[in-house]
């Protein structure tokens, strides 16, 4: 059985690229979105999101007359649900948005749809997905009463695309189809398989959900490491860098590369799903979550430092004294400043600061609210000229293009190791 209407519910940095993806295969598509802005935006053929390549698709997409935009839910074959999984309180998951999306697709359900939950969830969140439609809708059968004879197939498929790539990713990686039953996991793999170059890894709903989860913790971990690390060699007068680098030409050492600490809102977001589910036996992920949410500190009191070596130096007061942030995004080569270490840097310091506190961030043309007032956005010339002290946060490529004779300032914290 083909997917007449396939919809996607959640037109953001997830929900958007995969309309589009199987909008791109000539596969009529739905988005549903609460948000007027990017639902008008997409009509019109423009997105309201920075992805590379994502413009041209849904332009073409919507003049081929293949994707259209709502804000209400339509029947369709297939549902894929990609709204926000945040977290709330002591960093429980907060399935608010998921409850509310199901709700608003149960009175649209026919008999045969596919229902599948893309957000990253806790494990059980399918179930509990699958409970809230069943309540909605008793005249169906669904996976949890009727197996594999369901009237509704129900699958967890979790996205595991890099912001930045995600035209390339969404299309190439394998996907993990976690199916309430086997005809679940099927269905689900016949609807990625629509545009789907990589491999369809059937498993259930709950291997499915903990395994993205997994991913992003494995990640986390592994750059604690490396922040820790970078504690370590600051105190034994160690360069960070160079070790690692010598370290990974073990044949089977792959340290990552430390930072301000982590952003986004995955890696430092998911791993506390698995705290909040096993908090007893979650010590090691727990314990990374902790060290690199505790990074931009550090960064800080090393700032904190470098000021006191260059007001003792210089004899200056702390209000003629420039301080430049290099870079605010979450991450290099982007304009993301959602859950950005770097903007927590920037704000806390210049907070702090009494003198100047320049931004630098090539890649956005006005200071996020957070920063007027405490902040001034400057270029990278500007800011190599009137700095006292830099600040090194984030390794864009113009920041790494910066010749080390430009760089004539004595007071440097360097976070990415571009100055070293
Ligand atoms: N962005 C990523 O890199 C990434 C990667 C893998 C997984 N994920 C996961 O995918 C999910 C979505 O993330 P995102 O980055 O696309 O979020 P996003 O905030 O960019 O987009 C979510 C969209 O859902 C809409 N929405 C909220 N409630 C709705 C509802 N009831 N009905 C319809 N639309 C609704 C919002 O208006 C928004 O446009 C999250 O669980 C996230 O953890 C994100
Ligand atoms: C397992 C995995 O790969 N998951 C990816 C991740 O995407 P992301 O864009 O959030 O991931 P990163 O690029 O790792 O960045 C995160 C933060 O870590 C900092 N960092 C990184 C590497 C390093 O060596 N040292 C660092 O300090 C970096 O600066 C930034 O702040 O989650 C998405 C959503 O679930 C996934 O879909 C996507 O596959």
């Amino acid at each position: 059985m083909s997917f007449a209407t396939i919809s996607v519910i959640g037109l953001g940095y997830i929900g958007l690229p995969t309309a589009a993806a199987f909008a791109s295969k000539q596969q009529h598509v739905v988005g549903v979105d609460i948000n007027q802005h990017a639902v008008d935006t997409i009509n019109r053929g423009a997105i309201h999101i920075v992805e590379p390549d994502l413009d041209q698709v849904v332009k073409t997409a919507v003049e081929g007359g293949f994707l259209r935009a709502s804000t209400q839910p339509v029947a369709a074959e297939a549902f894929l649900i990609a709204v926000p999984t945040p977290f709330k309180g002591d960093h429980e998951p907060d399935m608010v948005y998921v409850k509310a999306a199901a709700e608003s697709i149960a009175p649209v359900l026919k008999k045969g749809a596919l229902v599948i939950l893309e957000s990253t969830s806790p494990v059980g969140a399918t179930e509990q997905m699958a409970g809230w439609l069943a309540e909605l809708r008793p005249d169906l059968t669904f996976p949890q009463q009727a197996g594999e004879a369901a009237e509704i197939n129900i699958a967890y498929c979790p996205e595991r695309v890099l912001p930045g790539q995600v035209m390339v990713e969404l299309i190439k990686n394998d996907r993990v189809i976690g199916g309430m039953t086997p005809v679940c996991s099927a269905r689900a793999s016949e609807l990625y398989n629509i545009f789907l170059e990589g491999e369809c890894v059937v498993t259930n709903s709950r291997t499915a959900e903990m395994c993205k989860l997994t991913e992003n913790s494995f990640r986390d971990v592994n750059i604690a490491f490396a922040n820790e690390l970078s504690l370590i060699c600051a105190d034994q007068g160690i360069n960070v860098w160079e070790l690692i680098r010598l370290a990974n030409r073990h044949p089977r050492v792959n340290i990552l590369q430390p930072g301000p600490g982590v952003g986004g809102h995955c890696i430092a977001v998911d791993p506390w799903f698995i705290v909040a589910q096993n908090p007893q036996q979650a010590q090691l992920i727990r314990t990374a979550r902790e060290v690199n949410d505790s990074k931009p500190h550090w960064v800080i009191n090393q700032v904190k430092a470098a000021v006191a070596d260059c007001l003792a130096e210089t004899g200056k007061r702390a209000s003629e004294i420039t301080i430049a942030c290099f870079g605010l995004a979450f991450k290099p080569n982007i304009d993301d400043l959602r859950e950005s270490p770097a903007m927590e840097i920037a704000e806390l310091l210049s907070g702090w600061h009494s003198g100047t506190t320049l931004a630098v961030e090539p890649n956005i043309h006005q200071l996020p609210k957070q920063l007027i007032g405490h902040c001034e956005l400057a270029t990278t010339a500007e800011a190599l000229e009137q700095a006292d002290v830099l600040v090194m946060l984030v390794d864009h490529q113009p920041f790494k293009a910066i010749a080390g004779a430009q760089v004539q300032q004595r007071w440097i914290v360097d976070t990415k190791g571009v100055w070293r």
